[in-house]
């Protein structure tokens, strides 16, 4: 890259004139991983999307079907799965082998290079065990730091990493981690070096204020106006973990931060953007 009329090393233009160079992460949820042909043409628009990116998968409907055949029952509260050690097998199965491994062989053959983490490669994305009197969530595990020179490292080969929800303690336990804060502690992480930009596609247009009318897409959500929904009962379930990821990334260093269906990353489509 010539810049200034010198050689700029193959991939130093994260700051150009003070700029910092613009980094995506997107997040897909479960129910859109399911559907083959969402998830394809999700992935075309992935691929085609330019510059720096970073993919985070959940999974947990499949979670949720691999435990119910092998004969254990899943609770969640507040869209937050209680995870036993026999969940934590199956969460490591579905989420770092099966749904992992797909996505990221997807995305080889629309010849986009990619790889495959949990939060013990590399020593990535380092976790807490929660630890909750009232509730006790299991192997569940908040993200406390993110290992931002080695995905760096991934980005400037053009590797786009893809992480699934697990996370690893620091004495290396393995913990399941809700999928949606996965993404938001990342693009936090990496608003240090880059311009962040979040994006949550799920099953739904943005935030709805009739969850049964798929028109109903609330434009512009900041921090009052949610409290408001979640009082009224219009935001529940995987919604709340979701909504309270995206007011904690736009207050911590995310420049914008924007909710949608598989369609999200096309001009023109209707969705929900987190304003402060
Ligand atoms: N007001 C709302 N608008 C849209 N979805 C909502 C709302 N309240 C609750 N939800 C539920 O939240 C779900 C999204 O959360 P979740 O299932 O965790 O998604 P994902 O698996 O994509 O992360 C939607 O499928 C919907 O059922
Ligand atoms: C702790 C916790 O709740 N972890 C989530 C991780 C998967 C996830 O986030 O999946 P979706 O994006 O498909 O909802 C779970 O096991 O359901």
């Amino acid at each position: 890259m010539r810049f200034l009329g010198r050689i700029l090393p193959r991939n130093d233009f994260k700051r150009i004139n003070g700029m910092k160079q613009t980094l995506k992460v997107v997040k897909i949820g479960g129910k859109l991983i399911e559907n083959e042909a969402l998830l394809n043409s999700f992935m075309d628009d992935f691929v085609e999307m330019k510059g720096p990116k970073i993919l985070v998968h959940g999974g947990g409907n499949k979670a949720t079907e691999v435990a119910g055949k092998l004969g254990f029952k899943t609770k969640m509260i507040d869209g937050r799965r209680i995870t036993n050690k026999e969940s934590m097998e199956v969460i490591t199965m579905v989420y770092g082998g099966l749904l992992n491994k797909s996505i990221v062989a997807g995305l080889q053959a629309k010849k986009q290079n990619a790889i495959g983490l949990c939060g013990a490669d590399g020593k990535v994305l380092i976790s807490k065990k929660r630890e909750n009197k009232e509730i006790d969530y299991g192997y569940v595990g908040d993200v406390v730091h993110v290992n931002i020179n080695f995905i760096e490292s991934l980005l400037k080969q053009n590797i786009v990493p893809v992480f699934s929800a697990i996370s690893c303690t620091d004495g290396g336990m393995l913990l399941n981690t809700n999928g949606d804060s996965v993404a938001s502690e990342i693009t936090i992480a990496m608003s240090k070096t880059y311009e962040t930009q979040l994006y949550y596609c799920s099953e739904k247009k943005g935030v709805l204020r009739d969850i049964e009318d798929d028109n109903s897409v609330i434009t512009e959500l900041n921090s009052e106006n949610y409290k408001e929904l979640i009082a009224s009962k219009v935001i529940t379930d995987g919604m709340l973990p979701k909504l309270h990821n995206c007011f904690e990334a736009i207050s911590r260093g995310v420049s914008a931060v924007f909710l949608g269906d598989a369609n999200l990353l096309k001009e023109n489509v209707s969705h929900t953007k987190i304003v402060k």
